[in-house]
């Protein structure tokens, strides 16, 4: 996707005390991500908010932030021995200097890389640069991982997740297109199948997708969405709490659940291993699809 360079604007600035960077576009469309975690906290594209950002989350600078969209690096859920969906979502990140003249006004690329914190929980050499890309009426994320270690550190893998939180107007009218004859294990369950029609969610869903060649669509009362995402994230997660689970999260109103739907773009069941010098690169575009 192209950045849309036409009259955009960029600047600083802070929400609930976390600094923040503002992606505006001539249109009126806007993108604000957060230096923690480099995450993306806003996306409004039409004149709405297009993701959830829990009213109970917290800003603390350490602790994840419900909502919006955190990566989860360099593991996802617990499987592996570091904490929860891995640490970057957990530190600051920093702004990268940007790669083009043209790309600066309407794009963000924001770095982490290992220090003392990160090779506490994982030894691993690298450098992680999250890019968001405001265009009219699209937003994408991309993630490149970079093996920064020497010949003799060796090679290490990863898993990864881009953990969209989704704005929906009421999770049991919204409706996901797409995932059709694709293969799925069901975390609750621990079952294996096939999708067959769209998803609908009817109470806690959190199933991990083969992820479909072609676009996902959320379909939401007469709001549409397109998502889709790069060939290098073999993995897609569709999650909602549902009210129990909901009402057990503290940083989620107990109808927060309502309001919100992740699907996220990840690489999960196949590690992705990188040996020095080697990079990799994921992405996820959301697109807003004409009103029905
Ligand atoms: O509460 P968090 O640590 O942010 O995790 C939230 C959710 O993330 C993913 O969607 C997983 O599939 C879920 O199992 C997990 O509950």
């Amino acid at each position: 996707m192209r950045p849309d360079p036409a009259v955009a604007t960029r600047c600083l600035e802070s929400l609930q005390g976390q600094p923040c960077i503002r992606l505006t576009t001539a249109q009126g469309d806007s993108a604000l991500v957060a230096l923690h975690g480099a995450q993306v906290l806003s996306w409004v594209a039409g004149g709405r908010e297009r993701l959830y950002l829990s009213p109970k989350a917290v800003f603390d600078g350490r602790s994840a932030i419900r909502g919006g969209i955190p990566l989860c690096f360099p593991q996802f859920n617990q499987r592996g021995p570091l904490p929860k969906h891995g640490f970057a979502r957990n530190l600051g990140w920093r702004p990268a200097p940007a790669s083009k003249e043209g790309d600066r006004q309407s794009s963000v690329c924001l770095e982490l890389t290992d220090s003392d914190t990160t090779r506490a929980w994982w030894p691993a050499r690298f450098t992680a640069q999250l890019t968001v890309v405001l265009g009219a009426g699209s937003l994408r994320v991309q993630l490149v991982v970079h093996n920064t270690g020497n010949t003799d550190d060796g090679a290490w893998d990863f898993t990864t997740a881009l953990h969209t939180y989704l704005r929906v107007e009421d999770v049991g009218r919204a409706r996901l297109g797409g995932l059709d004859g694709c293969a799925r294990w069901d975390a609750l369950a621990d079952a294996r199948g096939v999708q067959q029609g769209p998803v609908m969610f009817l109470g806690e869903y959190d199933r991990v997708f083969s992820a479909p060649a072609g676009a996902i669509h959320l379909h939401d009362g007469a709001l549409g969405l397109q998502i889709t995402q790069s060939a290098s994230l073999s993995n897609t997660v569709v999650w909602n709490p549902g009210g129990a689970l909901c009402a057990r999260l503290a940083d989620l109103p107990t109808d927060g659940y309502r309001s919100m739907l992740c699907v996220e773009a990840a690489q999960i069941d196949r590690p992705t291993t990188l040996a020095p010098g080697q990079q990799w690169q994921g992405w996820q575009e959301l697109r807003v699809l004409p009103a029905r």
